[in-house]
Formats: structure tokens, sequence, C-alpha cells
């Protein structure tokens, strides 16, 4: 379904290959958790098998293609099989929920029928019924998450590519998310999952690939989150004597007050604002699936938010639209009808 035979990638301007080597397959249904440190090449796996950047040498075969004979003209097309989710949601802010996943379908051109069936059916699938006329900034982070999620799926891609989707949320939304993919993966879809979320990578016992200074350091079957790709949090949440837990539907039971990871030094209040998560999620209380997560009515920043912590934070081409990052359109293509620009996290 996915396969990587001996890929680098060397980005102009750097001087050491950001990936080197790598070779690996993925079959059809797999999860697959891609863990390493920050800067390790994860994010720059999910670019190539999007075909979003190109090898500098080697091969990658999606659902039986040589993406190196796929020519930029059919690019959009073969992006129809994948789906993606981002760290930063990218709503349209602009746009109701329906109108955020319908969005997906009316650029590739399905009829008004069609998708007025497909889009509350999806809606449901991800927890957010009764919300589809809401706002991106009327919904919690989570909820924004599942919109997302929701407007990813919607097409029933073959492949979903999830770039840290729970980094921007606590540890209870981010269970619920976590709930919302394995559903999606439980109905045959493959799904790769950049992720520094150790409690989930350990207790879901997925496949796990982790790479180190771009190199993959061990793959395997059933794996953990291991100890080098930690990450620090920005403050850890307060030790609660009964720690409070959310249950997967594979009936794994996690724990959601306790940080998976070490605590930093740094306290919430030093971290620069800039570095700060863009949303403010809903407090980390044990939710039942799949409730989605109530709003942020206070307006409060809770305790244990992770920032967006990149080593080398790497922008994607300015130019580049929602539509051509979800793979409907042709890079530098006409926007048309479809205002596309104005995305990004709405809180
Ligand atoms: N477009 C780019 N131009 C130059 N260097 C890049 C580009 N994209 C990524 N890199 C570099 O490649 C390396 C791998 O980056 P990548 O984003 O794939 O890592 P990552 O494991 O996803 O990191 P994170 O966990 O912080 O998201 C880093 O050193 C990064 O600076």
């Amino acid at each position: 379904m996915i396969r990587f035979d001996h890929i680098s990638k060397q980005y102009r301007g750097t001087s050491r290959p950001a990936l080197g080597d790598v070779s690996f397959e993925a079959q059809r249904g797999e999860f697959v958790f891609l863990v390493g440190a920050s800067g390790s090449g994860k994010s720059s796996c999910l670019r190539l098998i999007l075909k979003e950047e190109r090898p500098s040498k080697g091969k990658i075969h999606v659902l039986g293609q040589d993406l190196g004979t796929i020519s930029s003209r059919k690019v959009p097309y073969f992006r129809r099989n994948i789906g993606v989710v981002f760290q930063d949601f990218r709503l349209l802010p602009n746009k109701t929920v329906h109108q955020n996943v319908a969005f997906t379908l009316q650029v590739i051109g399905k009829s008004r029928g069609y998708i007025q069936e497909a889009v509350p059916d999806v809606l449901k699938m991800v927890g957010l019924e009764g919300k589809a006329q809401r706002m991106p900034h009327e919904l919690s982070g989570g909820e924004q998450q599942r919109v997302a999620i929701a407007r990813a799926v919607v097409n029933k891609p073959q492949i979903l590519l999830a770039d840290e989707p729970t980094g921007n949320l606590d540890p209870a939304t981010s269970a619920g998310i976590m709930n919302v993919l394995e559903r999606i993966n439980a109905g045959g879809t493959t799904i790769i999952m950049a992720t520094h979320e150790a409690m989930f990578v350990d207790q879901m016992k997925k496949r796990v690939i982790e790479l180190s200074q771009g190199e993959i350091v061990r793959d395997e079957r059933h794996g953990g989150y291991g100890v080098t790709a930690a990450i620090p949090l920005v403050k850890p949440a307060p030790a609660p004597t009964e720690p409070a837990t959310v249950q997967l539907t594979t009936g794994v039971v996690v724990p959601v007050a306790a940080p998976a990871r070490q605590p930093a030094a740094t306290p919430a209040a030093e971290i620069p604002a800039a570095v700060r998560p863009a949303t403010t999620p809903a407090a980390a209380t044990a939710a039942p699936e799949p409730a989605p997560e109530a709003s942020p009515a206070d307006g409060k920043q809770p305790d244990n938010v992770r920032p967006i912590t990149r080593a080398n934070p790497v922008a994607h081409p300015a130019e580049m639209s929602l539509a051509e990052r979800l793979g409907l359109r042709a890079n530098g293509t006409d926007g048309g009808d479809y205002d596309d620009q104005n995305v990004g996290p709405v809180k």
C-alpha cells in the first residue's frame, strides 16, 4: 500500500539529509505511528507520501503507483485517495461545520444530493451530530479537529495521514480524537500518524516506526513510544490522587490527567506567546466517548497544554492553498469560487 525503497531527502540549502536511506512498507488497514524527536523526519515522510515533496533518492510506491511517474497534473487525482489531518486543524473560518466538510466533496465535483447525505453521516461518525451549522470559532479545539477529520475522510480515502493531530489538545480531548481515528482504521483505512503522544502509542500497541536523525531506528509490530523520542511538556498537570481514565474503543483504558512526558522546567507563563498552542482546548476531564468536547466557555488556558514544539519550524509554501494541501486541486491552479486561502486555527 505504501512502500519506501531507500528514500533519502535533502532539502535545498540544508547541509544534511532530513531522511537517509529510509525503507519500510505499510500494508492495507495498518495503523502506523511515526515517532521520533522533533526534526527526526516524521513530517517529511508524510509529505513524501502525499507527493508534496520529492525524494532526493529512492522510490516511493503508494496504492500501487510509483510516485515518480505521476505527473503534476495527475497529483490531485492521486491525492483523492489520501485524507490529511494537521495539528492546527486548518478549517475555513468563515464557513460552517457542514460547509467545511462539504468543501472536500464540492471541489471534486460531487452532486448536491450526494453531499447532503454524506456530510451528516460523517459528522455523526466523528461525534458532531447537531453541530453542522456551528462556525469553527464556536467549537472547542477537539471539536475543530473532529471537523478536520470528517473533512479528511468524507471522501472515503484509503489512506489517512495525520501529522500530530492531537498536538494542540489536552489528554482527554486527545483520547476522543484517538477513538475517532481507531474507528476509521477499523473501517479499513490505513492510518499513518506522526506523533509525540507517548501515552497513546504505549497503550494502543500498534506498529511503531521510530526515526532518529532521518533514519529508522526501530520498527515494531506492537510497539511503544520508546525513550528517545520524548520531548517535554510546557507545564506539568497537577498530579491527581486517583488518575482519571478514558476507555478507547479497543478496550484500552488510558489515564488522562497525568502528562505522558517528562515535565519541563519552564513554567507556562514564561513560554512566549508565539510558541503557545493556537487553540484553547477544553479542560482535561474524562468524557465518555464519543461525546465531543465542551467549548472552553471561560476562555482560560488549561494547565496541561503543550506548545507547538518544532525544533525547526518549516512552513509550507505560502502560495499553497488548502485545496492543494488537501490534494483537491493541482498546485497553483485557480481557486475558483472557493475562498480557501484563509485557513488556520480559529482561536
Ligand atoms: N522545507 C524544508 N526546507 C528545509 N529543511 C526542512 C524542510 N522541511 C523539513 N526540513 C528539515 O528536515 C528535518 C526533518 O524535519 P521534519 O519536519 O520532517 O521533522 P519532524 O520529525 O516532523 O519534526 P517535528 O516533530 O518537530 O514536527 C529537520 O531538520 C527540518 O529542519
